[in-house]
């Protein structure tokens, strides 16, 4: 029996190497078996990759991102540093689908055991990549915690359906972020700056995103909220792939996969984060 490890596939798979679904695992295996009936559990992954990346604002000669490229893993931290204005956060909404590159793309890759990819590229849109604006608590506008997280959810009849599966993965996300002891009628406006953080990371969390963007997620807090948002993340990495842009190298490092340089005129660089 040839047993291997696989990263990130959460079905099982048996026969001939077809991929017809047997049962699900909790763990992310792929099993298959070949005609001798050895099994086999075979690694495959899947990458959000970024390929040549480039952004000019429309109306504009401006250079803000020039052939950006990377690959981040799923379920993996990603971390995005560098001096203000060379267009970390230009990548941010480009990736979250709230302005069109000028050219280059921005995939989901999976990929085989041997490496090769195993599939076309995926486009990934915009609903699957929840993005978390820094100071995010700025932008609360209801008066009570169950009215800011279900803000944006359809109003109307023919909304029912969407809205019943929004509200069961509502309580597994004020879960993930613990918030689920906090009454639903408390006001965003009267939680700690952790907590409010948590409760703009619970609103992206019930969408279950593939990606979740945090731009500068520990920007303005005191020392413990910092802390406890990090420890969060670190909790958060093991369901989804997060990529973040931040200047708070000290506390993200140790929960980083891989990390960048984003240098000025819009050119990202792999680079360990310096600390
Ligand atoms: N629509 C636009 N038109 C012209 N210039 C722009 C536009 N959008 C961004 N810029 C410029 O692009 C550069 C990159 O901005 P961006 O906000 O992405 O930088 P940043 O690395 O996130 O900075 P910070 O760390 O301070 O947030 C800045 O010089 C900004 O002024």
């Amino acid at each position: 029996m040839e047993v291997s490890m696989a990263a990130h596939s959460p079905l099982i798979h048996h026969s001939n190497f077809t991929s017809t679904p047997l049962y699900s695992l909790p763990t992310n295996f792929k099993l298959k078996s070949c005609k001798n009936q050895s099994l086999r559990i075979l690694c495959d992954h899947s990458c959000f990759e970024v390929r040549k990346l480039c952004y000019k604002p429309p109306g504009t000669q401006l250079n803000i991102l020039n052939d950006v490229s990377f690959c981040l893993p799923q379920k993996s931290f990603g971390l995005i540093f560098g001096r203000s204005g060379s267009g970390k956060t230009t990548l941010l909404q480009l990736l979250a689908g709230l302005n069109k590159p000028t050219s280059g793309s921005i995939i989901l890759q999976r990929y085989a055991e041997d490496g090769s990819p195993n599939q076309p590229p995926e486009s990934i849109p915009p609903q699957r990549v929840g993005i978390v604006f820094q100071f995010p608590e700025r932008y609360f506008l209801a008066d009570t915690l169950l009215e800011e997280v279900t803000f944006a959810w359809p109003k109307q009849k023919g909304g029912l359906q969407i809205r019943e599966h929004l509200a069961s993965n509502l309580a597994r996300a004020l879960n993930w972020v613990g918030l689920d002891g906090v009454p639903f009628d408390k006001d965003p406006q009267s939680l700690s700056g952790g907590y409010k953080r948590r409760l703009a990371l619970a609103i992206q969390l019930i969408q279950v995103p593939e990606l979740l963007i945090l731009d500068e997620p520990l920007a303005g807090l005191d020392w413990k909220a910092r802390a406890d948002v990090a420890k969060l993340l670190k909790i958060l990495k093991k369901e989804l792939t997060l990529l973040v842009v931040s200047h708070d190298l000290k506390e993200l490092a140790p929960l980083v996969d891989r990390s960048w340089r984003m240098e000025g005129g819009g050119v990202l660089k792999e680079e360990l984060p310096p600390l």
